[in-house]
């Protein structure tokens, strides 16, 4: 039976009058991948800071690897790894160096420390550039030495905040195949991401966040169906979409909509019906307050 790497219950902080996170509750299984998905400013990195200890909460309790962030700190600072969303390498250090630095800091032996970052250059596909300075690396090549230093010491609680933002989409892909590789070896993956696509392709589990509150939580599926069966979408000549309209793909339904634009929709325009996208969900959930209170039973229902 799988345990659970992450339980968060009834999480607040606050800045001054700001609520950032206004009572989170959120479970992540062992050796899977969280996606939690928000807004600028919804409040992930906050969440990340205080799962690290980095920062503590008002209210409320969260356990990494079975230790509380607020008073088993050792123990969870033992269990995890984070990468952060800037790059936090020594750019005048050759990828090796950084490694070999990053392995001695941690305890690890000389001859351990060499085995391991031979290891990870391999893993990371750096080891045709592992003796030129950083400064030279591309952004991909950078992000990749960044999530490489942080598994020197392989630990089984991996944080990622938004690990490919600013990557183009070649290196963002072969970002996407080491994290799975990471969890087809057992670590449990906790990341932020305004990406969609990278919430739907990598993680078991999302949860979206607005406002400070899950507003949702389900695989990309179950979140998706809550949006509706298909998606009428209303073209223009020059094919730009005018109008997405959720509905639960019956024809009864689809045939009541489509009836009920009416005279509405100008001359010209054209009707395609699809699946639904994250991009739905992601619009609905985070900018309706109704679908925010809705999604909230669908959260309770994903939790049993
Ligand atoms: N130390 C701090 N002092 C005051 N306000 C803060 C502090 N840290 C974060 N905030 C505020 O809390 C809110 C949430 O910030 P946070 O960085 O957690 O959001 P985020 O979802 O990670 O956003 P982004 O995707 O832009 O990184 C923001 O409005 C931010 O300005």
């Amino acid at each position: 039976m799988n345990r659970n790497a992450i339980e968060i219950r009834g999480l607040r902080k606050s800045y001054g009058q700001q609520t950032v996170l206004g009572g989170i509750d959120l479970t992540v299984q062992e050796g899977t991948i969280y996606a939690l998905l928000g807004p600028n400013g919804a409040g992930k990195t906050t969440l990340i800071h205080i799962l690290t200890t980095l920062t503590d909460a008002d209210a409320g309790t969260a356990k990494v690897a079975g230790y509380d962030v607020a008073t088993e700190r050792n123990g969870v600072k033992r269990s995890i790894s984070l990468t952060g969303q800037f790059a936090a390498v020594d750019e005048m250090l050759t990828s090796r160096e950084n490694l070999t630095m990053i392995g001695r800091l941690s305890g690890l032996t000389a001859t351990e420390t060499r085995a391991r970052t031979a290891e990870l250059l391999e893993i990371f596909d750096l080891t045709a550039a592992a003796d030129k300075r950083v400064k030279t690396y591309s952004g991909g090549m950078r992000r990749r030495l960044d999530l490489a230093i942080s598994l020197v010491t392989e630990c089984p609680v991996l944080f990622l905040d938004e690990p490919t933002t600013g990557l183009d989409t070649t290196s963002r892909r072969a970002l996407w195949d080491i994290i799975m590789q990471l969890k087809s070896r057992g670590i449990t993956v906790f990341l932020t991401t305004q990406y969609l696509e990278e919430a739907d392709q990598l993680a078991d589990m999302i949860s979206v966040i607005s406002g400070g509150k899950v507003v949702a939580t389900g695989t990309a599926e179950q979140l998706k169906s809550r949006v509706g069966g298909e998606v009428i979408e209303l073209l223009d000549e020059h094919d730009n979409v005018v109008m997405s309209i959720p509905t639960s793909g019956s024809l009864h339904d689809v045939r009541q909509t489509l009836n009920g634009l009416g005279e509405k929709a100008a001359p010209g325009t054209r009707v395609t019906i699809r699946k639904p996208s994250m991009d739905d969900v992601f619009v609905t959930l985070t900018t309706t307050s109704t679908a925010a209170s809705a999604i909230q039973t669908t959260n309770e229902e994903a939790a049993i």
